[in-house]
């Protein structure tokens, strides 16, 4: 079965001036791990941050949480080992962004982290197949990928389900616009690691994150 639900925190809606209080407070607040969305203004319109950022967040927050790395960049292949180095647990690339996945898993492994591997909202989810016996984690975006605070695109939840029948024990990660009124439909369609950027960050996180796993854990008891 799945290694249970878990609720990831997109960073990506953070004050990124504070980053690093507004992750050890979103941990505090029972986020699972930490979603780290950097972007390089070629693959998505729009630029985040790169290694030092991770490099700075590891050295403060030490080394116990999770790094999910949600790399919207062109050529992934150029910066698994900056990730690594800088204390990334885990790669997401996107299928789009590479022409040969298969080495790109190997190169990840090699370099110590988990694999992930994501596809926008115009990929045909039977292109991971070929994959997905490789890989410790599916990401199924849920919006376009470029920023946080989109509508939660709920024609992807035939993706989740299809993944989720097809590998009953892979994670499977839902990623945008996922909130309290949109969880279940994530958690049913089979998703069990759980992404919330502008959700969490409200004014009750503790709550939201709560909420968030417990209609996740439902459809996973
Ligand atoms: O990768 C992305 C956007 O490209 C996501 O991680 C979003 O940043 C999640 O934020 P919300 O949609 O939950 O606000
Ligand atoms: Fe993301």
């Amino acid at each position: 079965m799945v290694s249970g639900c878990k609720i990831g925190l997109s960073i990506l809606s953070s004050d990124l001036a504070n980053l690093g209080a507004e992750c050890v407070q979103m941990l505090d607040s029972g986020a699972d791990y930490l979603h780290l969305d950097v972007m390089d203004r070629h693959f998505v319109p729009y630029i985040t941050f790169g290694h030092p950022v991770v490099e700075s967040l590891r050295k403060q927050l030490g080394q116990d949480p999770f790094f999910d790395m949600h790399m919207m960049v062109s050529r992934p292949e150029q910066w698994v080992k900056s990730k690594v180095v800088a204390g990334a647990n885990q790669y997401t690339y996107h299928l789009e962004a590479t022409e040969s996945p298969g080495a790109l898993i190997k190169d990840i492994r090699e370099n110590g982290m988990k694999v992930g591997l994501a596809i926008k909202p115009g990929t045909t989810v039977e292109y991971l197949a070929p994959w997905a016996n490789q890989i410790d984690m599916a990401l199924v975006m849920t919006v376009e990928p470029g920023f946080g605070g989109q509508k939660f695109m709920e024609g992807m939840m035939p993706k989740v389900h299809w993944l989720r029948t097809q590998f009953p024990t892979l994670d499977i990660e839902a990623d945008g616009g996922v909130g309290p009124d949109t969880v279940h439909k994530c958690a049913e369609a089979g998703a069990n690691m759980i992404v919330s950027g502008s959700a969490i960050m409200s004014e009750a996180p503790r709550a939201v994150i709560n909420l968030l796993r417990n209609v996740c854990s439902e459809a996973f008891p």
